[in-house]
């Protein structure tokens, strides 16, 4: 199917169904004026309305889903029943896609609330898929060859996808939709640290960010391993090892660890 004729209607406008709206407009592959988002609040659909005037934006989740190629469940996990409920009959399942990005609902749910005829995607973005810079993590069910590229390149638009299998969906959660709050904390941290170093916030923080882009392009460039990257910094009798030994010493391999563990969803 050519991707410049396919209908996408986004149930929920909040800060996902938002971003994919917004990041959909601005990318080459859906054309704004087949975007069709629904939401309970107005100023949610005022505020895509504003940023792109071509999508569509309705009150009526029933309304948007009619005729749409694929249709994104975007709200809370406890609505997904709900909305299943208010939708399920207009559904056309031998055309339409499905695709849930809530957190936690299986396939299993899933096939329940629609059908096992279905054909159901789950994709798990991050909140950086307000800027584009997503990872997002995609499983399917159901689906073509033909499908499966389809989503993934719509989700490759808003930064980087990978298609894995259902069992391996919460830990990419855990790493990437979770872990973009743990680099955050870093940051802070971090910050902070400058700050009783005698540097300004605003300062620290942007030397911080600057040093995270720094140590991501050097990885890449590189294709190395961080410890690599880590052998150049360490001068044998310096300061950086005395770091690291201090940091390791109070946990912070392992407390990286067992947060990224203890938000595994099993
Ligand atoms: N935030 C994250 O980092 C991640 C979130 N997810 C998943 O994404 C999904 C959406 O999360 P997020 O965007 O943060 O949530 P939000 O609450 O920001 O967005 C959901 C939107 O849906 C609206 N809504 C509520 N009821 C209905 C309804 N009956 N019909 C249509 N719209 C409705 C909400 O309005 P109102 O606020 O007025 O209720 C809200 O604007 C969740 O299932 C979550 O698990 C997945 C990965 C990461
Ligand atoms: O914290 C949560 O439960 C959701 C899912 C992943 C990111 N936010």
């Amino acid at each position: 199917m050519e991707t410049t004729s396919i209908q996408i209607a986004i149930v929920g406008a909040g800060n996902m169904g938002g971003a994919i709206a917004r990041g959909l407009s601005k990318g080459q592959l859906i054309q704004s004026k087949n975007i069709r988002v629904s939401d309970v609040s107005q100023a949610n659909l005022d505020a895509i309305k504003a940023f792109a005037p071509e999508i569509t934006v309705s009150t009526s989740n029933r309304d948007i889903i009619r005729n749409a190629d694929i249709i994104v469940l975007a709200v809370k996990p406890w609505l997904v029943e709900i909305i299943s409920e208010e939708i399920e009959n207009l559904l056309d399942y031998k055309k339409q896609i499905i695709v849930s990005i809530a957190a936690g609902v299986d396939f299993a749910q899933l096939t329940g609330l629609f059908s096992t005829d279905a054909t159901l995607f789950r994709v798990i973005p991050n909140t950086a898929i307000d800027v584009m810079q997503s990872v997002s993590t995609i499983s399917s069910f159901n689906a073509g060859k033909e499908q499966e590229d389809l989503i993934v390149s719509l989700f490759a638009e808003l930064g980087k996808a990978f298609l894995v299998p259902e069992s391996q969906l919460n830990a990419f959660m855990s790493l990437s939709s979770c872990g973009i709050a743990y680099a955050f904390r870093y940051i802070r941290a971090a910050t902070e640290g400058g700050v009783e170093m005698g540097i300004y916030p605003h300062v620290a923080k942007e030397v911080v960010i600057q040093t995270l882009r720094g140590a991501i392009e050097l990885l890449e460039a590189n294709n190395s391993h961080p410890e690599v990257e880590i052998d150049k910094v360490t001068t044998p009798g310096g300061i950086t090892i005395k770091g690291l030994n201090e940091m390791e010493a109070n946990g912070f391999s392992n407390a990286v660890i067992k947060g990224l563990k203890a938000s595994h969803l099993k």
